[in-house]
């Protein structure tokens, strides 16, 4: 693979060249949202510029231009996920109202004694909406424990899945330890029991390309703004087959096929799922950014992230009383870590006073934060415009602060 020239890389995204607090910005909180190359911010302007208009049912050349560039959308995301139908693309807020609108649509099918398997690791999206419907359902949210190395315990995961299981809903990535977990197997187990797999895919898209045909799952999300789009959007893929049998999860225009004080019908897929005028600029900005990947030299991309990740590790021996959290065999370039002494709000605070911006606290999994017994970590996250250098200069300031404050 080519040299990943991420200098280069980096001119796509002008909001890394600037100075925080004096020093030059080292944005390393991915994990939480990544930044927006130019593509992104163009797509978007000439959408505003040129096109926009309410979509759908349009009797003007603007409708049609706006419903164009917001079906092509579709048509994008669906070829990035592999779907074999953009009638199974339904675009959600992000992912936590996709597993809401997933959650709320399979609860009919819901009953006592139920479960619903998850893992220790999720994130809050992929754990509240499980409890609201079970609260509701009678069912139970079991959840798949984790090692110390921040790896399912496929163990726990063998005997947990039973014929009782009736959704598999787990991440394909955490978001607090990088941990990619073996998700085709684990799909395939939870099929051979019958149940449903419905995949977080937040933390994973912004580093690879899911194949929801090869993984064979039946509903896979995530959000805009992980992989280098805008906010306010998110996609849902799921099996037409099942979408077809989910009542809608929210009422009101577009959604309709037919309304009457008598009886109201609903739209065909993927409108039945898609209340509103929809974010019509957001799912072109999304598209934009999936070309951008998609331009990119991926095993290039990969290999840069990983040589980030590489640098980091090495250098957790020059911080006294560092800790990684999630120490897993395969990870993506996310790095969750403490450091004796120092709360990680602190070592936030302090990073932020020298330009670089990391996440700290409980990162919406305060489970995984009880199992380690941590009331939160520090967490930096890398991207492909990140540089070694960034990596040296996070743990020069790790090293400045830890020789001040302990
Ligand atoms: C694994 C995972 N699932 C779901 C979500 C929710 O995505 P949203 O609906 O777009 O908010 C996130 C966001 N994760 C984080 C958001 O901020 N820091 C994070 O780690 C996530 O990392």
């Amino acid at each position: 693979t080519k040299a990943f020239d991420v200098e280069r890389i980096r001119r796509d995204f002008p909001i890394l060249a600037q100075e925080v607090n004096g020093k030059p910005l080292v944005y390393l909180d991915n994990g939480a949202s990544a930044q927006k190359p130019i593509a992104v911010l163009d797509a978007m302007d000439r959408y505003y510029r040129e096109m926009h208009s309410n979509v759908h049912r349009g009797a003007h050349t603007l409708g049609d231009r706006a419903t164009a560039a917001f079906e092509g959308a579709r048509e994008t995301v669906r070829s990035f996920v592999n779907a074999p139908s953009s009638r199974e693309i339904i675009w959600t807020r992000g992912t936590t109202e996709a597993i809401n609108l997933v959650a709320n649509g399979l609860a009919p099918r819901l009953k006592e004694g139920d479960e619903i398997l998850v893992s220790h690791m999720e994130h809050h999206a992929n754990i509240v909406p499980w409890q609201m419907v079970a609260e509701r359902t009678g069912a139970k949210v079991v959840p798949v424990p984790v090692n110390s190395a921040g790896e399912l315990d496929l163990d726990a995961f063998n005997s947990l899945l039973n014929e009782r299981t009736r959704i598999l809903a787990i991440t394909h990535v955490s978001n607090v330890l990088g941990t990619v977990n073996p998700i085709a197997s684990l799909i395939k187990k939870a099929k051979d029991q019958g149940a449903l797999t419905l995949i977080d895919g937040a933390q994973a898209v912004p580093h690879f390309k899911p194949d929801v045909q090869a993984l064979d799952c039946d509903f896979y999300v995530f959000s805009s703004h992980k992989l280098f789009g805008p906010t306010g959007i998110g996609v849902l893929y799921g099996r037409a087959e099942l979408l077809e049998q989910m009542p809608p999860y929210q009422g009101g225009g577009e959604m309709i096929e037919r309304v009457s004080f008598e009886r109201t019908t609903w739209n065909v897929l993927p409108y039945k799922f898609e209340a509103g005028t929809p974010a019509i600029a957001e799912a072109v900005g999304l598209a934009a950014a999936i070309r951008y990947l998609d331009n990119l030299d991926r095993k290039a991309m990969e290999a840069a992230e990983n040589a980030l990740l590489a640098r980091a590790n090495e250098l957790v021996s020059t911080v006294p009383g560092m800790e990684i959290i999630g120490t897993a065999a395969k990870k993506v370039p996310v790095m969750s870590f403490k450091i004796a002494g120092l709360h990680p709000s602190d070592i936030g605070t302090l990073l932020d006073q020298q330009g670089i911006a990391i996440r700290t606290g409980h990162h919406c999994a305060m489970p995984l934060m009880d199992f380690y017994g941590v009331p939160g970590t520090a967490r930096a996250s890398f991207a492909f415009y990140n540089t070694l250098e960034e990596v040296e200069q996070l743990f020069a300031g790790l090293q400045k602060i830890q020789r001040l404050f302990t």
